[in-house]
């Protein structure tokens, strides 16, 4: 096939039947992606589910075994070349001796449209340390230089590898607050985290890989359904955990004092059950299991492929 049919035109991302193997790893085994301009996807999955592997080969860093990339219709190089695209990896080597403002203006002076140095370095809230040596930092502080470098071609696509490993809470806020005040110009981001929260509150759409492939792919919403089951929370006075696990339709309790959730495949089922057996339950909620339970469900080793 050529790649000219391949492309989805207008994409900011296209990946068409993506392979890459290493010798007897399938670290990628066929992935189909398309990412419209605008979108915030996070792409989650278990630890050697294929997500750096997808994003060096999306970036050009790596060559696919087979399948198409293509950023804005372009091949990865000429994407990365143009500064359509910023890219904020686990393992991006910065140089020990050089300050926060040189390793930042090497950056924006690449690039015909780039930000200056000193609005990137606003933007990613590292210009209180502007002149801190890069060796002199903390593993946060190093991330959120990182975050500026990406952000130094003021690109299109940002493309970030776990991009708030080491950061504090302060510093994951600050740096999702610069993340969304870059998508809530129409750009697109794509993002791997192990951190279901940022997901939950930062993508538009989440991808789920699992061995090289794409487990689920939808909203927040959209995945957090797909988990069979809901969770009843309730105070059950008086009643002990291993009595509460023989109502039917309930698989797990978990239990704080009188406070229980009680997890289920038949939730309908196990409250009339609950409530015929213990009429003193009370402050009772029942809510879907979410994204968690999904992802444990999706990417569990049973899970059906
Ligand atoms: N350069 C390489 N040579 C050989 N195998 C590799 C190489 N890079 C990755 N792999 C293997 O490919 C698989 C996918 O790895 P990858 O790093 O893409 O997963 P990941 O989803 O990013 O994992 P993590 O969450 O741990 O970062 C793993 O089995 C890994 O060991």
């Amino acid at each position: 096939m050529q790649q000219t049919d391949t492309v989805v035109r207008g994409a900011a991302v296209s990946l068409q039947g993506l392979v890459k193997h290493y010798g007897g790893v399938r670290a990628v085994d066929g992935v189909d992606l398309t990412i419209a301009p605008g979108e915030v996807v996070a792409l989650l999955g278990p630890n050697g589910a294929g997500k750096s592997t997808t994003i060096d080969v999306l970036l050009g860093l790596s060559t696919p075994t087979s399948g198409a990339v293509t950023l804005f219709g372009r091949s990865p190089r000429e994407a990365v070349s143009a500064g359509l695209v910023g890219a904020m990896l686990q393992s991006g080597g910065l140089l020990e001796d050089a300050t926060v403002a040189e390793t930042v203006g090497l950056f924006s002076a690449v690039y015909p449209k780039s930000l200056s140095a000193a609005e990137a370095m606003r933007r990613a809230g590292v210009a209180e340390f502007a002149k801190r040596r890069i060796g002199s930092l903390s593993g946060g502080q190093r991330q959120r230089v990182r975050f500026a470098t990406a952000l130094a071609s003021d690109p299109d696509l940002l493309v970030l590898d776990e991009p708030t490993v080491a950061m504090d809470v302060e510093g994951r806020r600050e740096f999702w607050a610069a993340m969304r005040a870059y998508a809530s110009t129409g750009r697109t981001v794509l993002f791997a985290t192990h951190y279901l929260a940022e997901a939950e509150d930062y993508a538009d759409r989440v991808v789920l890989l699992r061995s090289g492939r794409v487990a689920a792919d939808g909203s927040v919403a959209e995945i957090g359904a797909r988990a069979a089951g809901r969770v009843i929370s309730a105070r059950v006075p008086g009643v002990s955990a291993a009595e509460l696990s023989t109502v039917a339709g309930v698989v797990d309790v978990q239990s704080r004092g009188d406070a229980v959730e009680l997890s289920c495949v038949d939730s309908d089922g196990a409250l009339r059950e609950l409530l015929a057996r213990y009429p003193q339950a009370m402050d009772i909620e029942v809510r879907g299991a979410g994204l968690e339970a999904a992802f444990l469900a999706l990417t569990s080793e049973g899970a059906a492929r």
